[in-house]
């Protein structure tokens, strides 16, 4: 018997990821679109999605039905719609991918008790090469030691509204592993003035913002007389919306609990 489709939702349906979401789920046969959400008042609720789905199936902006009716809800919305939407997970017993960024302590501390009733994988990139580029920074930051610096850079569209990238840090939050530092007690964030010299054993960040670029993100280690470079770049939203459905797919009936894109991966 041929295995049933996993029913999804996506929560900032309208927006640049949900758009390439649903795109990539239209092309899917063995995944089934039930719900596109988005918040009230924006002007697609109430509008059809489009071929190839069904007229009826509309943007709406009531999620707990949806959630009821989703294997999992997949968001790339807003951080402050977090909360709402974990309650609705909860109550509908829907697994939750997040890709949402700008989340703060308070957000993830909201996931992992979220996480005791539902599985739920968060990450910043969804992208099976940010996946690898991770490992390696670790990698090589554990190799090169701290009298190497660190400085992570990234570009992104004009729209984006959060720096640095949710990427960027996981990124510095890799390297610190790498030295065995926690990133919050060493990450310097938006130099400008008389700084001063630059403090040993820091992750510094930098974040440019212009044009459609969909996320580009380099990380350097500068040592003395040599620098080394590893970089990501994506050359859509395609690679997003790829990981995000692989990991669905992946996630739903597992148990409960906390999962990242290394668990989908196996890496
Ligand atoms: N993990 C990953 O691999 C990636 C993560 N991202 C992250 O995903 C998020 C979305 O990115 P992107 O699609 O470019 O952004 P967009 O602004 O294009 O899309 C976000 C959508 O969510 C809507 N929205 C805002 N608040 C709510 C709410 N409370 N409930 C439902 N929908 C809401 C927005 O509406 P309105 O336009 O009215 O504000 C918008 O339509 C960002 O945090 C981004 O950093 C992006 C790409 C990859
Ligand atoms: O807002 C974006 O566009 C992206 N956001 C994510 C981030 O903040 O790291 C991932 C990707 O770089 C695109």
């Amino acid at each position: 018997m041929a295995k049933a489709a996993i029913k999804i939702g996506i929560l900032g349906a309208g927006g640049r990821m949900g758009q390439a979401l649903i795109a990539a789920i239209g092309a899917q046969p063995t995944l089934k679109l039930v719900g596109a959400i988005e918040h009230a008042g924006h002007h697609l609720v109430g509008t059809p999605i489009g071929p190839p789905f069904p007229p009826q199936l509309t943007f709406c902006s009531n999620h707990g039905p949806i959630a009821y009716a989703s294997d999992v809800l997949i968001d790339f919305s807003a951080a402050a719609a977090l909360e709402a939407t974990l309650d609705s997970a909860c109550e509908g017993n829907a697994a939750m991918v997040i890709g949402t960024t700008g989340l703060e302590p308070h957000h993830h501390a909201m996931i992992d008790r979220a996480a005791k009733s539902v599985p739920i994988l968060q990450a910043a990139n969804t992208s099976l090469g940010v996946a690898l580029l991770a490992r390696l920074v670790t990698e090589a930051a554990r190799a090169l030691g701290p009298d190497w610096d660190i400085e992570i850079s990234e570009l992104h569209h004009r729209f984006k509204v959060d720096a640095p990238s949710g990427t960027a840090l996981a990124l510095g939050a890799a390297a610190a592993t790498g030295r065995g530092v926690k990133l919050d007690k060493v990450s310097d964030r938006g130099r400008d003035g008389i700084t001063g010299a630059r403090m040993t054993g820091h992750i510094g960040f930098a974040s440019l913002r212009g044009g459609s670029a969909a996320g580009d993100h380099t990380v350097l280690f500068a040592g003395e007389g040599e620098r080394i470079e590893l970089r990501h770049l994506a050359e859509g939203r395609e690679i997003f919306a790829r990981g995000a459905l692989k990991a669905a797919v992946w996630l739903a009936g597992k148990p409960a609990g906390r999962y990242s894109m290394d668990d989908v991966l196996g890496m």
